[in-house]
Parts: structure tokens; sequence; C-alpha cells
């Protein structure tokens, strides 16, 4: 049961059309077979006894007279009938009267068995018929059966037997034909057979195949899926074709929808680094930054400059003229700082008004320069919102980062309090913390560089 179970579609297919044509054919022939050689052997037997019945009064008078000549004659003619091979006329006491061909010699006893209707035995290449010949009142319409002998009717007298041979080969020759034509027409019938249940077979089982190796992808995650279409029975195409227009929905679909998940994705990781209303990197991104940047400094002697830069007097702005007008000078003041700085360096925002500037690849004096022009360029800048006008400054502290220090922590610190610096000695100036190595950097000691105060 197993082993059926484990039967692919195709041989299943193969076994259901060819097993019945098969047990088919082979009753078929075995009865074809069987009653033509019945039939043969029938035959065979009506004509020897066709032969005798007409012997056996006809060698009546010569039997009576002893007229071997006549006798012989009569044999003569029966030797002319087809496949008749000997004949031989025995008398009363089975004396041999006359004989032609080669024939079984049969004793006398043998004679006087047949009438009890038993049969002699001969070759197999021989069939023989013995006929009694009865006295003139003999029924000329008595029948004899083959191989077998009638028993005299009533009145009459036994005066001989008839005895004739008859040729069984040719009509076994005739058998073995019937066999082989009939086998070669079964092996021929099931050879056309068999080739029409292949490609029957093929043609379920191929389309069938490819429907279940594109299952087997899609299955395994490999959505861009399409099977050949080649299936020529009308329900086969059509599951090729939906299975194909299927797959290509799915595929479609997935695609969109990676589309739509890697965008918003991308969204996500923007939002998570960026500040909405400025589109800086936020806090996040300028910790990161600020770590690699100390990390370079340490390591490859790549120094910078951390600067945090606070906006004055910010807060009249969002007062005076509401917060939409904040924002609108955040955003300018983000464009401003942007512009005045080189490309490798980062600019954050990393609170209300509050914006932070890593330098890279910077000296100390370059760091001072350029936060003095960024002091510069937002004390000059004009904010006009509406018919109002404003000018606000920036407080900045900066911090040089040198490579001696592990901690961004503690530049961090340290710039926060040179911003504080910067704002309590009077704002729009940019206020210098050196960190020292036994500096815990809580109290600063402020090195202004630059300081120009607006009131
Ligand atoms: N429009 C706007 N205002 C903000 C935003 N975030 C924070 N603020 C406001 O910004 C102001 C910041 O406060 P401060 O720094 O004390 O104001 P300031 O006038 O700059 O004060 P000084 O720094 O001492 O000169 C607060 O009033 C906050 O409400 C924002 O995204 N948009």
């Amino acid at each position: 049961m197993r082993r059926l179970a484990r039967i692919s579609l195709h041989n299943r297919l193969l076994l259901v059309a060819l097993l019945p044509a098969a047990l088919l054919a082979t009753l078929v022939t075995a009865l074809v077979l069987y009653r033509g050689t019945r039939t043969l052997d029938q035959a065979l037997h009506d004509h020897g006894n066709a032969i005798v019945s007409f012997l056996a009064p006809a060698a009546e008078y010569g039997v009576i007279a002893g007229n071997r000549a006549t006798l012989a004659s009569l044999l003569e003619a029966a030797m002319d009938q087809r496949e008749v091979s000997a004949g031989a006329i025995y008398n009363e006491q089975g004396v041999l009267l006359a004989s032609k061909g080669r024939f079984t010699v049969l004793e006398p006893e043998v004679l006087h068995t047949v009438h009890q209707g038993e049969v002699p035995d001969t070759a197999p290449e021989i069939f023989a018929v013995i006929a009694p010949i009865v006295s003139a009142s003999i029924n000329i319409e008595d029948e004899f059966q083959a191989g077998t002998a009638a028993s005299p009717q009533e009145g009459t007298r036994t005066i001989g037997w008839v005895h004739v041979e008859l040729d069984t080969r040719p009509s076994a020759r005739e058998k073995n034909a019937i066999i082989g034509a009939s086998l070669l027409l079964v092996v021929a019938g099931l050879a056309v057979t068999g080739l029409i249940a292949v490609r029957l077979a093929r043609s379920v089982s191929r389309p069938v195949a490819g429907l279940v190796q594109g299952v087997e992808q899609m299955a395994a995650g490999v959505l861009d899926v399409a099977i050949p279409e080649h299936a020529t029975s009308k329900e086969l195409a059509a599951l090729e074709h939906g299975f194909n227009t299927m797959a290509r929905a799915i595929s479609d679909n997935q695609r969109t929808l990676q589309t739509r998940i890697d965008d918003a994705t991308a969204l996500l990781a923007y939002q998570a680094q960026h500040d909405p209303l400025t589109g800086l990197p936020n806090r996040r991104v300028f910790e990161q930054k600020l770590e690699e940047c100390v990390a370079a400094s340490r390591r490859a002697g790549d120094h910078g400059a951390l600067c945090f830069i606070d906006l004055d007097r910010f807060k009249i702005v969002n007062d005076t003229c509401g917060h939409a007008a904040g924002d609108d000078l955040l955003m300018r003041i983000a464009l401003l700082i942007q512009q005045r700085v080189r490309e490798q360096d980062i600019v954050c925002r990393i609170g209300g008004d509050e914006f932070a500037l890593i330098l890279r690849a910077c000296s100390r004096v370059d760091a001072l320069r350029l936060a003095e022009h960024l002091r510069e360029g937002i004390a000059a800048f004009e904010f006009e919102y509406q018919d109002r006008s404003f000018s606000i400054g920036a407080s900045i502290g900066m911090t040089y980062i040198d490579g001696s220090q592990i901690d961004p922590s503690e530049i961090l610190i340290a710039a926060d309090a040179a911003c504080y610096e910067a704002k309590r000695s009077g704002r729009n100036q940019v206020v210098e913390y050196v960190v020292r190595p036994d500096d815990n950097a809580t109290e600063p000691p402020p090195q202004g560089i630059s300081g120009e105060h607006v009131s």
C-alpha cells in the first residue's frame, strides 16, 4: 500500500489507462484463441467423420465380395481428400483387406472395442476415425461420432471396418498462425494504447508538475514566479493561467507593500534623526556625531570643536508676533548657520532656540574664527515679520576637541558652561572653555575672545 502511495501521478495515469486495456486484451485474445482452436479441431473431426460415413457403405459390397481392388480404389479416392494421410479396410475378423499411405496397424481386438465406443490411441499428429461396415440392411443416414464408433442398427451385422487417418499438422499450423496473428494484434494494440496513454499521462502530469513547482517556489518565498502555459486541456490551461495571474498579483502587491514599508521606514528613520521644524539633525544624531568626533580626535588626531549656540531674546518674537513667527525665525536662523559653516561641519538643533555645531578637521584658531563669523552673521540678521522687524543675537560657547578628552559628556558640559558664561556676561559673544585633564568642568574659567555686546 505504501509503495502504491509513492507512485507518481504520471505513472498512476499510465496504470489507469494501460491496466484495463492489457487485461481486456488478454481476455479477448484467450477467448479468440480458445474459440479458434476449438473450431479447427471440430472441423477436422467433422471432415474425418464425413469421409468414413462415405467409405463404410461404399465398401460394403467390396468386403462381401472380397474384392480388394475395389476397396483399394475406394481408399485411393479417399486419399484425394485434404488432410487424409492413410486409410485401411478390415474384414469382420480384423484381417486387413486394403490400405493406402502409412497407417497405424490396428489389432482385431482394437477394432472390436470400437463397437464399445473407445478411441484407439494414435500419434499426436494423427487423428484417426474408425467406422464399422455393416451389411446391406444398414441405415445410410447413421451418423458416426468423431473418433468413436456407432453401434450397428438393430437387425444389421458388422462385416468390417473402415479406418481413416488424418494429418493434424496443417490444422496445427493454422492454429499457430491464428495464435501468432492474435498475439501480434495484441502487441500492436497495446503498443498504440501505451503510446496514447503516455501522451495523455504527460499532458496531465506535466502541467501539474509545473504548478507544484510554482507553489513550492512561492512557499519558499520566491513570489516572482511564472510557470510555462503549455497545457492542452481547457481545465489545466485555466489552472496554469490562473496560477500565473494570481502569482503576478501577489508579487505586485508584495512589491507595493514593500515600497510602502521602505518609504515608511525611511520616513521614520528620518523623523527619528531630524528636527521636524528646521530639518536639521536632532539631539540624538548630535550626540552620535560628537562621540565620533571625540573618537576621531583621539585616534587620528582629527581635532575639532563643539559650539553651543543659544539665540538671544528669541522669546520677544514669540511674544510679539506669535509662535508661527518664532518658527519662521528658527527656520531662517537654521539656514543661515548652514550657509556660514563648511561642508564637513555638522549643524544640529538640540533645543527650543539652541543649536549645536560640530566642527571637524579644524584648528582651535579656525574654530574660534568660524564661531565668531557665525555670531556676526546672526547679529546682523534682521528678521521681518508682517510689519515688524527684529534683531536678535547669539551667545556661543565653544570647546576645542584636541584628543585629550575621553568622555563626550565633559565636552558637552564644557560647551554648555561656556555658552552660559557668554549669556551671563552680556550675550552676543563667543566664549571658549578650555578643558584641562584635572578639570571637572563644573565651574569654567571663561576665556572670551570676542564679545561685542548688543543692547
Ligand atoms: N516659536 C517657537 N518657540 C519655541 C520653540 N521651542 C521653544 N520655544 C520658545 O523659545 C523660548 C526660549 O526661551 P529663552 O531662551 O528663555 O528665551 P530668550 O528670549 O532667548 O532668552 P535668552 O536666551 O535669555 O535671551 C521659550 O519661550 C520657548 O517657548 C519652537 O519650536 N518654536
